[in-house]
């Protein structure tokens, strides 16, 4: 498990340590830590050419004093100096160690033909230190200038705690932010490495222990890895029978969306449901049978629709290509009177955003699985590129005003729900981005669900597999949903 915490916590942790170490010892264990990781990313030191971009905090002394580790073996070590001050001691500590400063002309225009452009360009590494946890708002200048130059320049990029521009507590980004190969961050992960934009933005994260961990307090996010994903995936056992499996209830798909009942109830096979009951129109049950034999489905009687859900299910998956016509909305007021645990999508969610009483009134688990566009609809006065713009407060908000377990789908899958650390996915891929990924993870979720597992874990290891399923499936060309039915089971045995 990663664990990231918000900067206010951060700060209260930081000065709680700081209180018990001699001043200046935190920045040497940065310090040491971001060397070392430099080191890495340069294979060979001596002689290196590293340019150190530094801004007026501690993030610019955590890359003088890395910068001062990294002249004494022998590196050619540059500083450009771009705040309105610098880490005073950081600055003479590289300079005794014969490395050298260079100031950055404080107007935007003038940065391009300046010293420290030639210097960024000539780099064989750059050290972000721009800015770290105490940056506020986009890029001001003329770090914004550095910051695109840095981008321009061949060399990789180290970020220092976390790429200059982009928000530590949220991952949004305002404007031009440092594109970092690899983020060393410091005592524990920020929130924002782990959500899109910013966490597009960090490249691979390095973690360097500080001793902040006894200081600070349960995480606000977490980021599964594949054993803790393992921990939770059902196995079965020679006690298991189809029953004991799990029997998940299916209400998607209608004649008008056949699609999306094939691929909803493919997603719950392909992750190992015991059973499927499925309920639909005479045309998608066809279409259903023919792709998935195995299903139990039964054709709802026109006369007596509600009346013919099946019983017998441990748990639900409603919505998906459903419809949003009063019949559909009647069921799904049906299923979320029973008191199994229920995911809604798609078009459930819809209706969810007309009547939130139905959750909010339900005492069952409800798992809400929406895109943007639908979470801004569930919530008041929101629109898609707010939710966008910050899909974590956003998913968090949406759990806190439903009671529920809410999945936003997207560029960094978010999971959030009332009194736990919200659940970021680090699996996810653009190449989810075509019709009816979806319907398949509302299937694979649904089989989790069924299985026992809590709405929480089952939807943050729905969301692993599935982009795991994803990169496994793609072999160079884009994928489309079906691709994922072999490679869901694939994924499963990849993380054991
Ligand atoms: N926490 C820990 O345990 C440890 C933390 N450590 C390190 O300390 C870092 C935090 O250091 P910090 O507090 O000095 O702030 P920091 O991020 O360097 O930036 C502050 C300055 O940036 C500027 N600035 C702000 N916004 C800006 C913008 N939009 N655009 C442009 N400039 C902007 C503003 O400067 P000004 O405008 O005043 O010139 C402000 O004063 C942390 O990330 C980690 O690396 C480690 O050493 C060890 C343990
Ligand atoms: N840019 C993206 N990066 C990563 N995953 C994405 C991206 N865009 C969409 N996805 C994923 O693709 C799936 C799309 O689901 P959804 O929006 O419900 O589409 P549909 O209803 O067509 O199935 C979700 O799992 C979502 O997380
Ligand atoms: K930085």
């Amino acid at each position: 498990m990663r664990n990231a915490h918000a900067v206010a916590t951060v700060r209260k942790a930081e000065s709680a340590l700081m209180a018990r170490l001699p001043e200046g010892a935190l920045m040497q264990r940065a310090a040491a830590g971001l060397a070392a990781a430099c080191s890495r990313v340069l294979r060979r030191t001596y002689g290196a050419r590293v340019v150190l971009l530094v801004g007026s905090g501690d993030n610019g002394g955590d890359a003088l004093y890395a910068g001062t580790l990294l002249a004494r073996r022998g590196a050619s070590v540059r500083a450009v100096l771009v705040g309105s001050r610098v880490h005073e001691g950081g600055a003479a500590a590289l300079r005794s160690a014969g490395g050298r400063t260079v100031a950055a002309p404080r107007e935007a225009e003038s940065v391009g033909d300046s010293e420290a452009a030639a210097e960024i360009a000539a780099a064989d590494l750059l050290v972000d230190g721009l800015v770290g946890i105490g940056g506020s708002g986009g890029l001001r200048e003329p770090h914004s200038a550095v910051a695109a130059l840095a981008g321009a320049a061949e060399a990789p990029t180290v970020a220092v705690d976390l790429p200059s521009g982009i928000d530590a507590d949220t991952g949004t980004v305002d404007g031009p932010a440092v594109r970092a190969d690899v983020t060393v961050t410091f005592g524990t992960h920020k929130p924002g490495l782990f959500v899109d934009p910013g966490a597009g933005h960090a490249g691979v994260v390095e973690f360097v222990d500080i001793g902040l961990g006894p200081e600070l307090p349960g995480p606000s996010l977490e980021c599964l890895q594949a054993e803790d994903v393992a921990r939770l995936l059902p196995h079965p056992t020679a006690e298991s029978d189809k029953y004991r499996r799990g029997v998940l209830g299916m209400a998607v798909g209608s004649d008008r969306y056949r699609g999306a009942a094939v691929l909803a109830v493919g997603g719950a096979m392909r992750t190992g449901v015991g059973m499927v009951r499925y309920a639909g129109a005479e045309g998608v049950v066809t279409e259903v049978l023919n792709r998935w034999p195995e299903t139990v489905a039964s054709t709802l009687d026109p006369m007596d629709p509600l009346g013919s859900l099946p019983g017998r299910v441990a748990a639900w998956v409603v919505g998906p290509g459903r419809g949003l016509h009063p019949m559909a909305q009647a069921e799904l007021e049906a299923v979320l009177a029973t008191p199994q645990p229920v995911l809604a999508d798609a078009d459930a969610v819809t209706v969810v955003s007309k009547k939130p009483e139905l959750v909010r009134e339900r005492s069952a688990h409800t798992l809400l699985t929406p895109h943007a566009g639908e979470l801004a609809r569930l919530l008041p006065d929101t629109e898609r590129a707010d939710v966008e713009g910050d899909r974590l407060s956003s998913v968090a908000r949406a759990a806190d005003e439903y009671g529920c377990t809410v999945l936003l789908k997207g560029s960094t899958t978010v999971v959030a729900e009332p009194g736990h650390p919200a659940v970021a996915n680090p699996t996810g891929s653009p190449l989810l981005a075509t019709a009816g990924t979806g319907d398949v993870l509302a299937g694979v979720i649904g089989a989790f669900l069924a299985a026992g597992l809590a709405p929480r874990e089952a939807a943050a290891a729905g969301a692993y597999v599935h982009g795991l399923a994803a990169r496994i499936a793609h072999d160079g060309a884009a994928i489309s949903a079906s691709d994922l039915f072999d490679a869901l089971p694939l994924a499963l045995a990849e993380i054991g």
